[in-house]
């Protein structure tokens, strides 16, 4: 069974292989067809970044056009007091965030869906981070590295922002970008593991 990564991120290639899923057993895409990523008022944090998993799994299979595969979509998101914080548009809004995050607690959530066209099973994952205080300085100088640019939050816990982060309640590779633990069992439902 081919296990075709729907996704441009390097970070949830990685994390596919901590599962034993690296080249050659599964292709990897690049899903260059983008979906439409905006928020609909009408759906919650949850229901939102599981919705954006599952259309980026089934669009990765359209694009794929091949079977039989099981395609895997996924998305993660940070939430304070209900706000939902995506990727930063610019270094401002980067530098927005990063203040609105300093000394306090927020949620990740990440979603993962599989589909193989016929059956799609999903799995949402929510992680509370609890940051220090960060000074103007500190937010500048991490901004000026670029790493916050793509990252959910404008912070990445596997890199410098790593030192940001007091406390973590949940799974830190859904942090990161996929769930461990959750996307193995999925995989497992599927039958490519
Ligand atoms: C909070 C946090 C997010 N992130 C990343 C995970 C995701 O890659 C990114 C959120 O953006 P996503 O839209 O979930 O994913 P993506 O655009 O990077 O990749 P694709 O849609 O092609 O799968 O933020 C970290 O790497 N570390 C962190 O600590």
């Amino acid at each position: 069974m081919t296990l075709v990564l729907a996704s441009a991120s390097p970070r949830r290639r990685e994390l596919l292989a901590q599962i034993g899923m690296a080249d050659p057993e599964f292709r990897f895409e690049v899903l260059a067809a983008d979906i439409d990523e905006s928020h609909q008022a009408s759906e919650t944090a949850a229901q939102f970044v599981q919705r954006l998993a599952v259309e980026k799994a089934q669009a990765g299979l359209a694009l794929y056009g091949q079977s039989p595969a099981v395609v895997l979509g996924s998305d993660t998101i940070v939430v304070l007091d209900g706000q939902i914080l995506g990727k930063p548009v610019d270094e401002a809004d980067a530098e927005q965030m990063l203040q609105q995050l300093s000394g306090r607690e927020h949620s990740v959530m990440t979603a993962v869906a599989v589909t193989d066209g016929a059956k799609t099973l999903a799995s949402l994952v929510e992680t509370k981070v609890q940051f220090c205080g960060l000074t103007q300085q500190d937010i500048l100088a991490y901004i000026a590295t670029q790493e916050p640019m793509d990252k959910a939050g404008a912070y990445g816990i596997q890199g410098l922002g790593g030192c940001f982060v007091e406390a973590i309640q949940g799974s830190y590779s859904a942090v990161v970008g996929l769930p461990l633990v959750e996307t193995k069992a999925l995989l497992r439902k599927m039958q490519v593991l």
